[in-house]
């Protein structure tokens, strides 16, 4: 008896030792990971993780869209991925927001290490690689949406190569040769080779870009873990800000803790990257989706649909497209050669940033130029995009570019330039007269500016114009400070100020079990939902939800585990 128990010890002990040998022998702990501080385990430090796990999701199904596409018959052959071939329209739909979300996690990416100053010394190729990730990004799905066929992508291509040609730069008509080939005449070719070798020529782009994305990846994945995530500015305030290698021995080492938090991560976000378009494909069904967020493709390029189908790039370059409507100040459209240069000397400046502002201090305030820049990068990305969005081809004059981009510049310089006098007030500790309180004037001010805000955007709804999206802003800005001021004198009156974190532990650890019950049922589900047609979208929601839900087990794990009181 005794001795079956020591055997049954001895194998268990070989059991989890072989684990442990395996990762040994990889050397998990010994190769030069960056360890991690407990404050760390926040989603901004990791944002670059979740580019990555969209990136992963894209070349995953791009890998499984590449055995089914044929660019002899690229938009007959697209209808069959999502009609008739088993999960099909999962994968071109997830495939498609997964590459959406990778743009906009990048975009988040890039904007929080510039006001963290993550891109400064040591850390100025992260940043040089950086800029260099988000142009193959936007260039891998520029081919990728035009590997469908539709109107839209064959559209894009069409914008794409006459601004190239139209710049008149020696070689501009070479080098769109060597990118679309044939062009877009191709596609309505009768003989299938001369299609085949256009679409062919997109699929070859769209890949090499993919593969570029990985190389380069490797290299910014490398510098991370050369000199680990930026600290805080309160902890580092000076540059360069790092931890020293006997610093970093008081914190986590890779395995197990961040190799939990970032699949708890991973997880979550491949569960939104399913989600979110298969839902937008049933809520299609019900009412007609604008076409830039709808996952179906547009009608085929060059048939009768297509001719009542207005020409709109893919969303991500909404801002370009507007910026191409834009008149100079003696009424004349803007030249093709003026946005080329523009776009390629504004991308190499964005790259350039950690050469010209190089100051010692960590903090926004010390480089409120750059931060003046950046917002309004932010800010003109956005409006541009919504312009375009609404007003697609219509030309802009210079008094509707002064108020759309010139007025928030000046508004956003005051800001910056201010923003001292409010740093200044928060960093003092504040003292029971400085808590807010609730007072008749903030009250009568929340409310007016609730309602003015309510107002205009009812009436922008009823009669979209450019003025009332714009009036929006300011407005918007004006209710958040109303609205977090009377939330924080709420929060103050109700429990003193201190901040009670909702999820207790006792939660989490009856949570977990019960997340991985419902998901047998889901399952189950997924199991017997229909795997072929747009009905399978039901079942990639519900392989979502799947992932979604362990990843949010997975990490009330971590909280549950490693997080201490
Ligand atoms: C090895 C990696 C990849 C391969 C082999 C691949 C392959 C493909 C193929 C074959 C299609 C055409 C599907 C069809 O219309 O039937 C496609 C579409 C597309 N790809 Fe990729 N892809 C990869 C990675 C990526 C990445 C990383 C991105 C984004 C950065 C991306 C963005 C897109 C987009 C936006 C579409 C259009 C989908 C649609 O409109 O429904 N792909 N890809
Ligand atoms: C395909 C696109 C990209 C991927 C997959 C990616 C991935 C990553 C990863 C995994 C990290 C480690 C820390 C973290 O998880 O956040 C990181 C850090 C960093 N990335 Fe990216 N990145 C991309 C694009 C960019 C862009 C567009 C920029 C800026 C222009 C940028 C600048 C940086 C910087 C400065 C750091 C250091 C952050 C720190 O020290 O806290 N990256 N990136």
């Amino acid at each position: 008896m005794e001795e079956k128990q020591e055997r049954k010890e001895e194998q268990q002990q070989k059991k989890t030792g072989f684990f442990d040998t395996i990762l040994d022998r990889i050397g998990i702990n010994e190769a030069p990971l960056f360890r991690t501080p407990d404050y760390m385990y926040n989603v901004s430090y990791w944002l670059g993780g979740l580019v990555a796990a969209s990136f992963a999701y894209t070349v995953i199904t791009g890998l499984i869209l590449l055995l089914l596409y044929n660019p002899a018959n690229a938009y007959q052959q697209t209808q069959t991925i999502i009609n008739d071939i088993p999960y099909g329209a999962v994968i071109l739909f997830s495939h498609l927001y997964g590459a959406y979300i990778m743009i906009i996690l990048v975009y988040i990416h890039m904007f929080r290490n510039f006001f963290k100053g993550a891109y400064k010394k040591p850390r100025e190729l992260q940043w040089v690689t950086g800029v260099l990730l988000l142009a193959l990004t936007l260039g891998a799905s520029f081919f990728g949406y035009s590997l469908v066929g539709d109107v839209l992508g064959i559209n894009a291509v069409d914008i794409g190569s006459s601004l190239l040609v139209g710049t008149g730069f020696p070689g501009a008509t070479t080098v769109v040769g060597w990118l679309f080939g044939p062009g877009i005449d191709a596609v309505q070719s009768s003989n299938p080779a001369v299609r085949a070798e256009f679409f062919s020529r997109i699929l070859g782009w769209h890949i090499i870009m993919v593969a570029l994305i990985g190389l380069l990846f490797a290299f910014h994945l490398m510098l991370a873990e050369r000199y680990g995530m930026t600290p805080s500015a309160k902890e580092k305030p000076r540059v360069p800000a790092y931890y020293t290698k006997e610093e970093q021995e008081k914190f986590n080492p890779w395995w197990p803790r961040n190799f939990v938090y970032m699949l708890s991560l991973v997880l979550m976000t491949w569960g939104v990257i399913l989600i979110v378009p298969d839902v937008l494909a049933n809520l299609n069904s019900i009412v007609s989706l604008p076409i830039v967020i709808n996952p179906f493709p547009a009608p085929q390029a060059f048939t009768p649909a297509a001719n009542n189908v207005q020409p709109y790039p893919p969303w991500f370059f909404l801002f370009l497209y507007k910026f191409v409507d834009f008149l100079l100040p003696n009424g004349v459209p803007i030249l093709p050669s003026m946005v080329i240069a523009v776009l390629i000397i504004g991308l190499v400046v964005l790259m350039l940033i950690p050469f010209f502002e190089n100051s010692n201090l960590m903090y926004i305030s010390s480089r409120k130029f750059w931060t003046w820049v950046m917002s309004l990068l932010a800010y003109s990305l956005v409006a541009l995009s919504i312009w375009g969005y609404l007003y697609p081809g219509v030309p802009a004059p210079t008094n509707e570019q002064i108020l759309v981009l010139g007025i928030p510049a000046l508004i956003l310089a005051v800001i910056i330039g201010l923003s001292d006098k409010f740093k200044r007030r928060k960093e003092k500790v504040p003292t029971p007269t400085q808590i807010p309180k609730i007072t008749p004037t903030s009250i009568l001010g929340t409310s007016v500016v609730t309602l003015l805000f309510a107002g205009s955007f009812g009436d922008f709804i009823i009669r979209p114009s450019l003025l009332g999206l714009f009036s929006l802003f300011p407005l918007g800005i004006l209710v958040y400070h109303f609205v977090s001021k009377m939330v924080k004198a709420f929060s103050n009156n109700n429990n003193g100020g201190t901040v009670t974190y909702p999820i207790t532990k006792k939660m989490a650890f009856v949570a977990i079990p019960v997340i991985f019950v419902i998901t047998i049922f889901l399952f189950a589900l997924f199991l017997e939902l229909p795997s072929v047609g747009v009905q399978s979208t039901y079942a990639g929601i519900d392989l979502g939800v799947i992932f979604f839900l362990w990843g949010y087990a997975i990490n009330l794990y971590h909280y549950l585990v490693y997080v201490k009181d």
